[in-house]
């Protein structure tokens, strides 16, 4: 997509920064930083961080705003692909017993009728729905009123402890801030059944490592399935990877060919408004 860009607005640096990027099949630090890096020799009318993907908590909001810059992110792109991982992961978790029967000895629990609790209930959380509803799954979801509520048939429950105690696998789907920070810690695992699974295809940061650990070991809950930790990747030895009752994917919730592309448009449509003076498609604001 090339000539879609209009090259000529971008500096030589950032053009070629983009260029290299792609052709290694990694784009989005490096482009970034190409923009960032180039305002003060070039002068662009606008200057933004086009950040492809959602999740914008390793940026300093506050900071890049005093400066005047923008940024943007990928809202759109990544729901499906990141929805898909969350089914997918969870779907993977068996319980190895010691039989002698081959098909009892890997023992998964069905997601068909069982209650999916969905904390974050964005774009994201909303695509974990609609698949949820395909499962018949009995949904419930928590923080931010969706209005699209009834189309997947998902109650809404104000208090985040009622659906923790009700739902048999919870997945994380907020973003990460100081208030979603260790969400879920040793309380709110321990609200949870002893037979349910905590999925997390969020940030790591959203959950109490230690008190997760703690929690698997212990069997207050069946299990997890975590697409991101902290740090990423863990230490060799970190006790997560040891534990039989895990499964953990290296972050690849948008790892997708459709995903990548689409991200990468996305931001691109970010980046034309920006230059182009015109309504910016996702925007990140600091409040
Ligand atoms: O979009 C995001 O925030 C991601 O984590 C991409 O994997």
């Amino acid at each position: 997509e090339k000539d879609s860009f209009p090259a000529s607005q971008f500096s030589s640096t950032a053009w070629r920064t983009v260029s290299t990027q792609q052709k290694r099949g990694r784009k989005h630090k490096l482009l970034q930083f190409g923009f960032l890096s180039d305002h003060g020799r070039k002068n662009l009318p606008g200057v933004l961080i086009s950040e492809i993907g959602v999740g914008v908590n390793h940026l300093d909001l506050k900071l890049i705003s005093s400066f005047g810059v923008k940024v943007t992110n990928t809202p759109h792109a990544v729901s499906d692909s990141t929805a898909d991982i969350g089914h997918g992961i969870n779907a993977g978790i068996c319980q190895k017993t010691n039989t002698t029967h081959f098909a009892v000895d890997w023992l998964g629990v069905e997601v068909t009728r069982a209650t999916l609790g969905i904390i974050g209930m964005g774009s994201i959380g909303y695509q974990v729905a609609k698949r949820a509803k395909a499962f018949h799954m009995n949904i419930l979801y928590h923080n931010r009123n969706q209005e699209e509520e009834k189309e997947v048939g998902a109650t809404y429950c104000k208090n985040m402890e009622d659906l923790l105690q009700q739902s048999d696998f919870v997945m994380l789907v907020v973003n990460l801030t100081p208030e979603t920070q260790k969400l879920i810690g040793k309380r709110q695992l321990e609200l949870m059944k002893p037979t349910a699974t905590l999925i997390n295809i969020c940030r790591g940061a959203v959950v109490d490592q230690d008190a997760l650990v703690d929690a698997l070991q212990k069997g207050t809950i069946r299990a997890a399935a975590l697409d991101v930790t902290y740090p990423e990747p863990l230490p060799r030895d970190h006790l997560l990877l040891k534990l039989k009752n895990v499964i953990i994917t290296p972050h690849i919730g948008t790892a997708t060919v459709q995903a990548l592309r689409m991200m990468t448009e996305e931001a691109i449509e970010n980046i034309l408004a920006v230059l182009n003076d015109l309504p910016i498609p996702s925007e990140v604001i600091h409040k």
